[in-house]
């Protein structure tokens, strides 16, 4: 096991940053670590890299207790959004920083220092720049200089805060499949943070999804998005549609209509207040005079590349509720705008509902 977090707990004044944390992360993973916008996210990485004292609990990095190492003793490296890279130095020597600010019995020699900036700066394809300054260089280039730099001390651990947040979506989108082809070279134990959804099922090994200061889940891309532990990671991993009712035998009654197919209902009891998840590409839309299933309008066709979104308001018992299908250009060519239809699931999944 690389980190172990366990039982870590941080409040800012009354307010619980991070409750309760447990994980592993195991050696040479790329771990994304996402939530929302103040869920802790950037706690947790700044508590695992030293900059941050926890108020309790302790962190373990390769076997080691790291709580009381100083973050100079914790060989991590790090990028940032924001990474500020030494302005009135080249790339070369930004790179080089790391290595030379080494006490003098850590520091390799002049020529090692050379070799190996040379090969940090193929590794990120930056050679060709080497003598330019960060002012000269793109944001997704200054992003790789600042990987390059990270990575030149040779760290156990390799903390990524949002790095590409800063950048365009098309650049974003390449340097995370560069991240990814990278990290598969070196194998260097990594947690990014991102609020990108997109971004961490897309890069990593393992996602951990953060709400509130609490750990809602851990797994692959694939278990998190097909398997979610609630209805917080149901909602947060791509769209879904929310059906209010009540549990039955036959699935999910609202007022007098049905919410068809197969739903999971967990543990729930007949008769209790529950939402049905429903993900756009799992709800199938059957003419108005089908059996079964929800009313519901088409108000909008959308072409979103060879996919069609299909927008809905509901009718009757969920009047004025929002839906979204989505179906192959194909199926989409039986329906119009303005067109009365059923709504069925092809698949949902209930969680008790709260508010009622
Ligand atoms: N130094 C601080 N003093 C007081 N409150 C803080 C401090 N740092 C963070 N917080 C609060 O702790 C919570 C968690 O913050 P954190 O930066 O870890 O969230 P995050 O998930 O990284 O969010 P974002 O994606 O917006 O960066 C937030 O509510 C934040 O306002």
């Amino acid at each position: 096991m690389s980190i172990q977090v366990q039982q870590l707990n941080k409040h800012f004044n009354q307010y619980a940053a991070l409750a309760d944390i447990n994980l592993d992360f195991h050696d040479g993973e790329l771990v994304a670590l996402l939530g929302p916008s103040g869920c802790g996210k950037t706690t947790l990485l700044r508590i695992i890299a030293g900059l941050e004292q926890a108020d309790s609990g302790s962190v373990i990095i390769r076997g080691e207790d790291a709580s009381d190492l100083h973050v100079r003793e914790r060989n991590v490296g790090f990028v940032f959004q924001h990474y500020a890279l030494f302005r009135h130095m080249t790339v070369f020597e930004n790179v080089a920083f790391g290595l030379r600010v080494k006490s003098r019995s850590e520091r390799p020699a002049e020529a090692a220092i050379r070799v190996r900036v040379k090969e940090l700066l193929d590794l990120v394809q930056l050679s060709h720049v080497a003598e330019r300054y960060p002012t000269q260089l793109s944001g997704g280039q200054r992003q790789r200089v600042a990987l390059a730099r990270a990575l030149a001390v040779q760290p156990k651990v390799l903390l990524l805060d949002e790095p590409f947040g800063a950048l365009d979506a098309q650049v974003r989108k390449e340097l995370r499949r560069w991240l990814r082809e990278l990290h598969d070279e070196l194998h260097v134990t990594s947690l990014f943070v991102t609020h990108d959804q997109e971004e961490a099922l897309e890069v990593a090994d393992r996602v951990v999804l953060m709400n509130a200061g609490r750990v809602e889940q851990i797994g692959t891309p694939a278990e998190v998005y097909d398997q979610p532990a609630s209805s917080f990671v149901h909602s947060f991993l791509g769209s879904v549609n929310q059906f209010r009712g009540r549990v039955a035998e036959q699935g999910l009654g609202i007022g007098e209509q049905w919410l068809g197919g197969p739903i999971s209902a967990h543990h729930l009891a007949q008769g209790s207040a529950a939402i049905a998840y429903v993900r756009p590409h799992e709800l199938e839309i059957l003419p108005a005079d089908a059996p079964g299933g929800i009313s519901a309008t088409i108000t909008r066709l959308l072409p979103m590349g060879p996919r069609i979104r299909v927008e809905l308001r509901g009718n009757g018992d969920t009047n004025g509720a929002h839906f979204e299908a989505e179906l192959s250009k194909e199926e989409a060519k039986a329906f119009t705008s303005g067109q009365g239809v059923r709504l069925v699931a092809k698949q949902a999944q209930l969680y008790p509902d709260y508010q009622i």
